[in-house]
């Protein structure tokens, strides 16, 4: 469904060039959720924003469903692949209403019934129609998270990319979000490319996960052997054993390793 061939990118021109990503290669299934895991600045982010067309001057191939993808942002595009952001306060505008907030794809494709589209997305993602007169800070994180996530899938996009979709979130509503995201992919059987940081996040939802260090994919796995320890690159073990028993030391060592 997702396929990432040889993708390079670079920012900066001259002696201010900055290569962020060097020949990243993973395909993701129909119907699977994949992570991107890694330390900050290892390029995920970047690898979901090629995919989403927010950047387009990458090098290599990417392809969803078949399709290849060209390095422009097209129509046809946001209606094969939807993005969710970290900070749902600054991803919705906050001088629209939730319906407009909904509304807006909708009518940049030609949608008729956008009105039905609208309250039945509402009623998936647990929003009454009450919030379509609301304003993004008439509500809680965890609300204005579903409403991201809404937003997303009113297109009924195949393919979701997901940027932290819990970490800017209470503890307490994380859990419901994550459940959320699980149901919405089993009832749609769509396809997530999820970028976390939380390993606990991938056991939860994820079935494989590839590992991104420095721009490059040092491997990918199943959840199953990241959990178990069998991962290949001793990098990986590490962020495994981090993430089980985190010290101030284990946190030194991943930063130096
Ligand atoms: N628009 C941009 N212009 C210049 N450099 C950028 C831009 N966006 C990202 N970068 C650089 O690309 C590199 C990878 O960033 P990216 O956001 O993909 O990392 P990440 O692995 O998602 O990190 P985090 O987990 O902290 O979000 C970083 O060095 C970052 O500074």
């Amino acid at each position: 469904m997702i396929e990432v061939s040889q993708l390079n990118l670079t920012f900066g021109e001259g002696a201010k060039t900055n290569q962020v990503l060097f020949d990243v290669n993973f395909n993701v299934e129909g119907g699977e959720i994949f992570g991107l895991v890694g330390e900050s600045g290892s390029g995920k982010t970047t690898v979901l924003k090629c995919l989403a067309g927010l950047f387009t001057h990458w090098q290599g191939k990417l392809a969803i469903d078949g399709t290849e993808l060209e390095h422009s942002i097209s129509r046809e595009r946001c209606r094969m692949v939807q993005m969710v952001f970290q900070d749902p306060y600054g991803s919705l505008h906050p001088r629209h209403t939730i319906g407009d907030i909904l509304e807006e794809p909708l009518q940049i494709q030609n949608f008729t019934d956008r009105d039905r589209r609208i309250n039945m997305m509402l009623d998936k993602v647990g929003l009454n129609r009450a919030f379509r007169t609301r304003f993004p800070h008439q509500l809680s994180g965890g609300q204005r998270q579903r409403v991201a996530i809404a937003r997303a899938l009113v297109l009924e996009p195949e393919v979701l990319l997901l940027d932290e979709p819990t970490s800017a979130l209470d503890v307490s509503v994380q859990a419901e979000i994550l459940n959320l995201l699980a149901d919405l992919q089993q009832e749609s059987k769509l396809t997530y490319l999820m970028v976390t940081h939380d390993l606990g996040v991938i056991a939860h939802l994820c079935h494989r996960v590839g590992v991104m260090q420095h721009g490059r994919i040092l491997e990918s796995l199943s959840t199953d052997d990241l959990i178990s320890g069998a991962a290949q690159e001793p990098y990986t073990q590490m962020l495994v054993n981090a993430s089980r028993q985190y010290s101030r030391e284990m946190a030194q060592q991943v930063a130096k390793f």
